[in-house]
């Protein structure tokens, strides 16, 4: 019989008495584990060895860790100075303690945090306590990492004891799935009948194809369950991805980028949009207000046209909001609340010059609103913000653009909700399904500018709009129901590295 060699290898090295794992064969062999694997693979699905998985759990040190076990954990010093300055009869000022027991820098907050934890005694205005009874010389914690320190199996530590050290970072845990691989009674008789190495190739080279050697070799077949190395390589945040696809599909729509400031003039993020000076949205509550000079670079005629469009409205039969309009305020500075003050700046023509109908302009930015964090609300998000300028623009065109948008991500049923926005008429906010629980979400907001908006800014002709939700589109792509996972503080780090990239 003839195998190729790495089966050859484990057939001779794996026993039908013992189990052997992959490791210990790979260091018999010589072979590297994976080779080891796919060939034990092989073996088992001709009946030549059975392959037996077991879960195992193992612990490590961290950096931190080794360091606790040479000066002792933070607590159990601190509990040790406690007790020398006879904190376990009195109180004793807690800069006297510390300052004894030689702890610094971070480790400070440390012992505090984890004395008071494990009841090694209690702090009252700025007074450590000291309980006498406490046995911090047999600290469970310490005891854990002198053992991994000697190299010993922890594995009949407390399971809290062990959680503990894994969330304080002073120990790591690694999963890992161990195969043991042993000869079955076919494998024996294989062995003793005898068996050769077969010159088996893995991997087909240029110089065999040059050479015509290809045609006479023998493959290795390929083992897809094989154990890989995993490789953990830096990767682009499908958000990101999905925002590079969002460019790259508006751009194929004919639309060009936008580009502009984050921390904008109230001007360009509300006034120019009609917005009332006392409307809710500018308010404090939403609004990220920076502490800064205001803006000094807007044109002033158009400062005074918004002013009077706010005072008298547009038009013969024109109306003002009749609330106060100050320039002050406008002029003030904050974080952009929506991408549409890119909107005002480019069509004002002060951005890009003056503007000639028809017109495609977008971009992928991030704004920032001061809502309630949950499930699909952040403080900040994208915004897929976009206008089309011609001259003779309906809804129609309007609901098509997005159906055409939105089709290139698979999403087929968006729907279509009346909505009212001081600068747009009409308005619809639009809505699309989410895959997984089936709820219709919300994912942007769209409208024709009004005259009160288009006027001021010297624009003739029809402009329609939107802003939609990077995000949102990421929800109904990926069927994500807590936003949260993906973005920020608490992203889930498995789900980003694991997620597949739709294209
Ligand atoms: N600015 C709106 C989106 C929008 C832009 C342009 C026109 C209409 C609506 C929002 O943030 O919700």
């Amino acid at each position: 019989m003839k195998l190729p060699e790495s089966q050859v290898a484990v057939l001779n090295a794996a026993s039908a008495t013992d189990a052997t794992t992959i490791g210990s064969l790979a260091e018999e062999t010589g072979l590297k584990p994976e080779t080891v694997t796919q060939a034990a693979f092989e073996l088992r699905d001709d009946g030549y060895v059975t392959v037996e998985e077991r879960e195992e759990v193992e612990y490590e040190l961290t950096e931190e860790g080794r360091q606790y076990v040479e000066d002792g954990l933070p607590e159990v010093r601190l509990y040790r100075a406690a007790v020398d300055a006879g904190a376990t009869a009195d109180p004793v000022q807690m800069g006297q303690v510390i300052g004894a027991s030689g702890l610094g820098g971070p480790e400070v907050d440390i012992a505090l945090a984890n004395f008071g934890r494990k009841g090694y005694g209690s702090i009252d205005s700025g007074e450590l306590a000291a309980d006498a009874d406490a046995d911090a010389e047999n600290d469970p914690e310490s005891t854990v990492l002198t053992t991994l320190a000697d190299g010993e199996a922890v594995e009949d530590a407390d399971e809290e004891t062990l959680d503990q050290l894994v969330s304080r970072n002073l120990v790591e845990r690694h999963e890992e799935t161990v195969r043991s691989v042993t000869l079955t009674d076919d494998g024996v008789t294989l062995l003793m009948e005898g068996v050769e190495t077969a010159e088996t190739v893995d991997r087909l080279t240029p110089e065999m194809l040059t050479s015509g050697e290809w045609e006479d070799v023998e493959f290795t077949e390929y083992n897809v369950e094989a154990d890989a190395p995993e490789v953990r390589t830096g990767k682009t945040h499908i958000l990101r991805q999905t925002a590079d696809r969002v460019k790259d599909v508006l751009v194929g729509m004919g639309f060009q980028e936008m580009e502009g400031p984050h921390a904008d003039a109230d001007f360009w993020i509300n006034d120019c949009l009609f917005m009332p000076q006392d409307h809710p949205a500018r308010t404090h509550w939403d609004r990220f207000a920076l502490d800064v000079p205001p803006i000094e670079d807007v044109p002033e005629d158009l400062v005074d046209r918004v002013e009077d469009a706010h005072r008298n409205g547009v038009g013969p039969d024109g109306d003002g909001y009749h609330s106060p309009w100050s320039e002050d305020f406008a002029r003030a500075i904050a974080l952009r609340g929506h991408t549409t003050s890119l909107s005002m700046r480019y069509l004002s023509g002060h951005e890009v010059g003056d503007l000639e109908s028809p017109q495609r302009y977008f971009s992928v930015e991030k704004v920032y609103r001061n809502d309630t964090l949950d499930p699909t609300h952040l403080l900040e998000f994208y915004q897929i913000e976009g206008w089309v300028m011609a001259d003779d623009l309906s809804v129609r065109d309007l609901m098509g653009t997005f159906e055409e948008f939105y089709e290139q991500f698979g999403i087929t049923d968006i729907q279509f909700k009346p909505h009212y926005n001081p600068y747009t008429e009409p308005s619809f906010e639009l809505f699309g399904r989410h895959p997984e629980t089936g709820e219709l979400i919300e994912i942007g907001n769209s409208g024709m500018f009004r005259d009160e908006v288009l006027e001021p800014l010297g624009v003739e002709c029809d402009v329609m709009a939107w802003g939609l939700a990077l995000e949102r589109l990421l929800m109904l792509m990926y069927g994500f129901d807590d936003i949260r996972d993906v973005h920020g503080t608490m992203s889930d780090l498995e789900l980003l590295r694991e997620v597949e990239v739709l294209r």
